[in-house]
């Protein structure tokens, strides 16, 4: 419970709205207790709306697999930490940011579980002969900017909508967030659709397969779940990490799984880890997953970045010149979620101030964004960091030794020093024991070229990059 003088200070005290203050002094809790990223991808986007009077929280998410992920695992605390702020019981409410159907409001404390049969889903079904492939024709391979880091997902994926339920049965798709396999597997759906349009293909996210399966038990309507499932050409399904612990569950898509196969009609999943690697889930189930193709989407390097913003830049009839799309890029590597989101900030900036977007324009449009870049990563940091992470001495860094175990790491973190901050070369020779700037731009260049070709590398990079940015 709150005091009153601390309520008081929450409503007046901001120069924010007094609602938009509640809100902040949650999520600003949450960035506490929560690891960046989950908060960077399930918080941070999140749009509150407060009601006048403090009673009513409505959170807007941005899609239905979103909101039931926010509902399952943050609404809870979500609510009690409103109640803790406000002193009083806020009502918590979830809807989607769009025109999809709203979903059951809750009032602090809820349990961190998926309700069984929630409106939401009921609805969803209305209408019981219609079949609903829940395509979005916006996915496209279209639309997929192809680089080395989607390369081989992208064709493995091309060749499944060309020839389902031959070869790389199942297709099974995993990389980090926002790294487009929700997108590849749409674009498999709607090319397979666009050639064979009597195709029957379903899209699912596998939190809503967990519902159809609860929903199925309660209605007793397994005979038409199975019809449903069963008679699929295509079965599209994204995010199986969510299947861990739900044994009903897992049961079930055993079932489709063996089903679909033997009539070879194709499955492609996604998940945000490869099959071994998937937590609590059934061994004859992950055996099954790793049993066709299995490809990874790695983070897009710098050029595929460049190119997504681009595209997407001309998709909403905006230009971006390419010495921007690099500043941005560099600036922005985490994932292409991030990108896009960077993009829709510098547009709506150019936008709103009837200004050409430029270096300066990217520059004011992300400064927050940028500054905390700035602030975290330091030279001596990322020295350290890679130091650690290849178990050599910091002092390494600096010293004239040759061996390859030492001078690698040390190029690493030199071409690390040229990416994340915004050091010039020379700046950085320095930092390194007073080495010349040639020496630093060879390292520089070789890692670049070495990461487009080396997953394992990449990944590394990755890791560290990852590490930086806290
Ligand atoms: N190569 C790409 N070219 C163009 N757009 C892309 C590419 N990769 C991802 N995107 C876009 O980035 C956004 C995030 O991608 P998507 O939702 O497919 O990611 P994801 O890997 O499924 O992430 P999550 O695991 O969080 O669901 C989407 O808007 C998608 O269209």
């Amino acid at each position: 419970m709150m005091s009153e003088g601390q309520h008081k200070g929450l409503a007046t005290g901001a120069v924010l709205g007094a609602g938009d203050s509640l809100w902040q002094a949650c999520i600003d809790q949450l960035a506490q207790e929560l690891p960046e990223q989950q908060f960077n991808t399930w918080i941070k986007p999140l749009s509150a709306q407060v009601s006048e009077d403090f009673s009513k929280v409505t959170l807007h998410v941005a899609n239905r697999f979103k909101l039931d992920w926010v509902r399952a695992q943050y609404a809870g605390r979500i609510a009690a930490l409103l109640e803790k702020l406000y002193g009083q019981p806020v009502q918590l409410e979830l809807a989607l940011a769009q025109r999809e159907a709203p979903t059951r409001s809750f009032v602090a404390p809820v349990a961190a579980e998926i309700g069984p049969a929630e409106p939401a889903d009921i609805a969803d079904d209305a209408g019981p002969a219609v079949f609903k492939n829940r395509l979005n024709t916006a996915l496209t391979f279209d639309t997929l900017v192809e680089g080395t880091a989607n390369r081989m997902a992208r064709a493995a994926a091309m060749h499944v909508s060309g020839t389902p339920g031959q070869l790389y049965n199942p297709l099974f798709i995993y990389g980090g967030v926002g790294l487009g396999k929700t997108h590849l597997v749409h674009a498999v759906g709607n090319k397979l659709l666009a050639d064979r349009p009597s195709a029957k293909v379903l899209y699912i996210h596998a939190e809503q397969f967990v519902s159809d399966v609860v929903k199925a038990y309660q209605r007793k309507t397994f005979d038409e779940f199975k019809d449903r499932y069963h008679s699929l050409d295509l079965l599209l399904i994204d995010d199986v990490q969510f299947f861990a612990n739900k044994d009903r569950t897992q049961e079930e898509f055993f079932n489709a799984f063996e089903a679909l196969l033997a009539k070879k009609s194709h499955i492609v999943m996604t998940s945000d880890t490869y099959p071994k690697g998937l937590a609590d889930i059934h061994e004859r189930l992950v055996s099954r997953f790793d049993s066709g193709l299995t490809v990874a989407i790695e983070p897009p390097e710098l050029e595929m970045r460049v190119a997504i913003l681009i595209n997407k830049a001309r998709a909403e009839s905006a230009e971006m010149p390419e010495e921007v799309a690099f500043f941005v890029a560099k600036n922005v590597r985490s994932n292409v979620r991030e990108l896009e989101g960077a993009l829709r900030k510098i547009l709506a900036y150019s936008r709103f101030n009837q200004k050409e977007v430029s270096i300066q324009l990217a520059r004011e449009a992300l400064r927050d964004l940028l500054s905390i870049q700035n602030r975290q990563i330091s030279v001596e940091n990322i020295q350290k960091t890679v130091a650690d992470y290849y178990k050599i001495k910091v002092a390494d860094m600096y010293s004239k030794k040759r061996p390859a175990s030492i001078a690698r790491p040390r190029q690493i973190a030199m071409y690390l020093a040229k990416e994340l901050t915004q050091k010039s070369l020379p700046e950085i020779g320095e930092l390194f024991g007073g080495r010349d700037h040639t020496t630093v731009l060879h390292a520089v260049r070789k890692i670049a070229l070495e990461r487009q070709n080396m997953t394992e590398l990449n990944q590394q990079l990755h890791v560290l990059e990852q590490t930086l940015k806290g």
